[in-house]
């Protein structure tokens, strides 16, 4: 049996290629480009060029990148990209490297452009601008610039430093931009792409998650056939999604199983078994593994540790959950041979899985998984982002607190606990995080921040006074985000008197509590959890 997963993603419709170059945003390209209502797909810029057109895309869009194109060792295409008649559409790097490939003139000239840029457009009524205003405002983040054009090309667009900001070849159907219009600060970014892929390329907007539930129920019946699967199910939306989906696909031969690890919040467990089990009625099996989880996470404190210990351990659960399903059958049972899992696009760009990034933190569906995992994988969310899965549960009919609920990870509270994980810790933290969460659903705020982890710093201490006593306590981190899919995030402004019942009521309530802190960090610099 191999633990590889197979690639479910048969292109259903018209697909682009988005070719990472090692940008910070691959994922948004590819995110704008599904807003476009257009199937996409990242690929690593090291692919070879004939894999990628052997993939059949409709249109390719090369993203930006770190490098200098002329610098040794810079990544580079093969000019038959270029030649092979499938438009192509270059952001920044991608941009840059058209030029330099196809005979233009890129070098480092001293115009560089970081943040908000006027753009001058200089050709109204080309593929890419027809219908902007002649006057934009445009995100640009280069060093090194494109000073003349290759033939044949047109250029549509300047600023007050780049005298090429744009360029556009109909003929050739291939087009390119300086700056970054996946970037919601380019005021028409989303429009002038739509433009590449409807007119440029002349896609269609046709895709949307509908196809993604009949061609995922289709793939999962064929990797499973008659054997039986378990869908780990945390509760989360994303496993709810999943197993949704693969009870439709093969029903009865699907068994879900919720790992109790101790690391989950207050009044959790209970709510799976029944509020969850009522509104779906999947088959559900309980396992307590509080111990098991709690001994094996004795004296660590390091953070990937933590989350390889826990991905392990998840899956010996799901070992032994295996075994006691087929002596349940007996000997006439079908084999269980397939795990089926919530994980998203997002959990494999950041454990480093996806095309060449680094490594963030191993997640422990993904990245923290380990090697000798013995169970097929069945992962039909894995190429989509967390609004496309509400959608798709949404189209499956889930019930509204299902699919709107927050994330909360895997490894649960004990990537919360910053230091050593226990049981009066995470009970602590338990108490802090119910409070925090009662008063945020209390003041309404639940559907306006994306989640808020409720942190406890477990190795540290300051000084407090209560009760005209001295107190020697820990800290308490709140961290309110709001985001659009988890890759990026900012700091949820919340109301003062919303914070404030807050901390009065844990540093009352928590023992050993003498402090409450608000973590006011976006992502990036700082990821949304801890650790
Ligand atoms: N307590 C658990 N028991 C069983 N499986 C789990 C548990 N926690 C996580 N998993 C598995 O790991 C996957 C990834 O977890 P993750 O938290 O990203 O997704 P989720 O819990 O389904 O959704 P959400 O992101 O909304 O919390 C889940 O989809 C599920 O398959
Ligand atoms: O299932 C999960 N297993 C994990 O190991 C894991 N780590 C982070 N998260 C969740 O992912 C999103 C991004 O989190 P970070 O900014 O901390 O990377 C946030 O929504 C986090 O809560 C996880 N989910
Ligand atoms: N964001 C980018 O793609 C930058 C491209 C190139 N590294 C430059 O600085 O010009
Ligand atoms: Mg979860």
């Amino acid at each position: 049996m191999s633990s590889a997963t197979p690639d479910q993603s048969v292109p259903p419709v018209d697909t682009v290629l988005v070719v990472d170059f090692g940008a910070q945003y691959a994922q948004l390209i590819a995110r704008r480009v599904r807003e476009a209502r257009v199937y996409s797909e990242i690929v690593p810029s090291t692919m070879p060029v004939a894999e990628m057109l052997a993939k059949n895309p409709k249109a390719i869009i090369l993203s930006g990148g770190p490098s200098s194109v002329y610098e040794e060792g810079a990544p580079r295409l093969d000019r038959a990209i270029f030649e092979a008649g499938v438009p192509v559409f270059g952001m920044c790097y991608g941009f840059q490297l058209m030029a330099i490939t196809l005979g233009g003139t890129v070098d480092d000239n001293g115009a560089r452009e970081y943040g908000r840029t006027p753009l001058h457009v200089t050709k109204t009524g080309s593929t890419l601008f027809e219908g902007t205003p002649t006057e934009q405002s445009v995100w640009m983040s280069h060093g090194d610039a494109c000073s003349a054009a290759p033939e044949g090309f047109t250029v549509t667009a300047s600023t007050d430093v780049v005298p090429v900001a744009a360029f556009e070849n109909d003929e050739a159907r291939l087009y390119g931009v300086q700056y970054h219009p996946e970037v919601l600060h380019s005021t028409h970014g989303q429009q002038i792409l739509e433009h590449f892929l409807y007119r440029g390329a002349g896609l269609a907007p046709t895709w949307t998650t509908h196809n993604v539930v009949d061609e995922q129920i289709a793939l999962i019946k064929a990797q499973v056939g008659t054997k039986r699967a378990i869908c780990g199910l945390s509760g989360g939306v994303d496993s709810a999604v999943a197993a949704a989906l693969v009870q439709k696909a093969i029903g009865s031969q699907l068994t879900c199983v919720y790992v109790d690890h101790g690391l989950m919040r207050q009044g959790e467990t209970e709510q799976v078994e029944k509020d969850f089990v009522a509104a779906t009625g999947v088959k559900l099996k309980v396992v307590d593994a509080q111990e098991r989880f709690l001994s094996a996470l004795k004296g660590v404190s390091d953070p990937e540790e933590k989350r390889k210990i826990i991905g392990r351990e998840f899956i010996r659960v799901f070992e032994q959950a295996q075994a006691e399903i087929v002596a349940e059958a007996g000997e006439h049972g079908e084999s269980v041979d397939f795990l089926v899992q919530g994980t998203l696009y997002p959990d494999v760009v950041e454990s480093g899985g996806g095309t060449g990034t680094a490594n963030i933190k191993s997640h422990h569906n993904v990245g923290g998984l380990p090697e000798d995992l013995q169970f097929q994988l069945v992962e039909p969310l894995r190429k989509l982002f967390k609004d496309e899965v509400r959608m798709v549960g949404q189209e499956l009919g889930l019930p509204e607190e299902i699919v709107q609920r927050q994330p909360f990870p895997g490894p649960g509270l004990g990537i919360r606990i910053v230091g050593e994980v226990t049981k009066e810790r995470l009970d602590l933290l338990r108490e802090a995080d119910a409070i925090a969460r009662e008063e945020l659903t209390a003041a309404g705020l639940d559907r306006e921040i994306w989640q808020c982890p409720v942190v406890l710093l477990a190795d540290v201490r300051s000084v407090g006074v209560q009760g005209d006593g001295r107190t020697y306590g820990h800290p308490i981190v709140l961290r309110p985000v709001s985001s659009e899919d988890a890759m990026t995030a900012d700091w949820s402004r919340l109301p003062y008197e919303v914070l404030a019942k807050i901390s009065t009521r844990i540093t009352n309530e928590v023992r050993d509590v003498n402090r409450v802190v608000l973590d006011v960090t976006s992502k990036p610099p700082g990821t949304i959890e801890w650790e």
